[in-house]
């Protein structure tokens, strides 16, 4: 059996860190994290803003991005092997991909607003946090290509609630999660679902 998870958010709500205590935990595990499908800065469009446009989703190759989770959905041991992922003993035996859970991982800050990925999904979580701890946070973060100055209020924020938007428009099932709350909570309350969601489709 396979299932994929969607970890969405915005951005420094604390996707990663939950990914990768989920990485641990479950059984088979491996992730796609949308940010290595960034395009090299310039090919990344300047706004009349004068800021390079990152927080929006042609700055990403999401056609690279399905084709790598179409990759592990046609074979999620072939993935595993090709990055690394140890896989469980039973999960190692010829003719056994049936019987196994094998998950993957979709996490980005923009997972839920690209249509060809709308439906790949078998369970959506989606972390927010408020504005001010938002920009605290993203403060401390260093990228690839470091924030000019004003990029969280001039871009970042302003791209989040118009994708927010367009996400609550598009997703109904998607469950939404406190990123204020602490870590070990945020990983209990996910982990419990999935397990749940295991267990019905077994
Ligand atoms: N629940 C939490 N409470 C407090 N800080 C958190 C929490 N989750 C993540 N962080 C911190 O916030 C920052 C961004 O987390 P990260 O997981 O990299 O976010 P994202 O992948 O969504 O950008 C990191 O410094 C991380 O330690
Ligand atoms: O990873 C990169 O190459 C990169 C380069 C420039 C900017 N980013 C920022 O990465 C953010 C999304 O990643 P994250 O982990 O903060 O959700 C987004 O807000 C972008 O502004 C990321």
């Amino acid at each position: 059996m396979k299932i994929i998870i969607g970890i969405g958010g915005v951005t420094n709500g604390g996707k990663t860190t939950l990914t990768n205590r989920l990485l641990k935990t479950l059984p088979n595990c491996c992730v796609v994290h949308q940010d290595d499908f960034f395009k090299k800065p310039n090919q990344i469009e300047v706004g009349e803003d004068g800021f390079r446009q990152w927080d929006v989703i042609t700055a990403l190759d999401m056609e690279a991005m399905v084709n790598t989770v179409k990759g592990w959905q046609e074979n999620p041991v072939k993935f595993a092997r090709s990055h690394g992922v140890s896989l469980s003993t039973e999960a190692q035996k010829p003719g056994s991909k049936d019987q196994e859970v094998h998950v993957l991982i979709v996490e980005g800050f923009l997972i839920y607003n690209y249509k060809p990925l709308l439906d790949i999904y078998d369970k959506c979580f989606y972390i927010s946090i408020p504005y001010e701890e938002c920009k605290r946070r993203r403060s401390t973060r260093t990228y690839t290509v470091p924030d000019p100055p004003g990029l969280f209020d001039g871009h970042v924020w302003p791209m989040y609630l118009k994708h927010r938007k367009e996400m609550e428009n598009n997703c109904s099932n998607i469950e939404y999660l406190d990123g204020l709350k602490s870590k070990e909570d945020i990983f209990s309350s996910v982990y419990e679902c999935i397990q749940n969601s295991l267990l019905n489709s077994l």
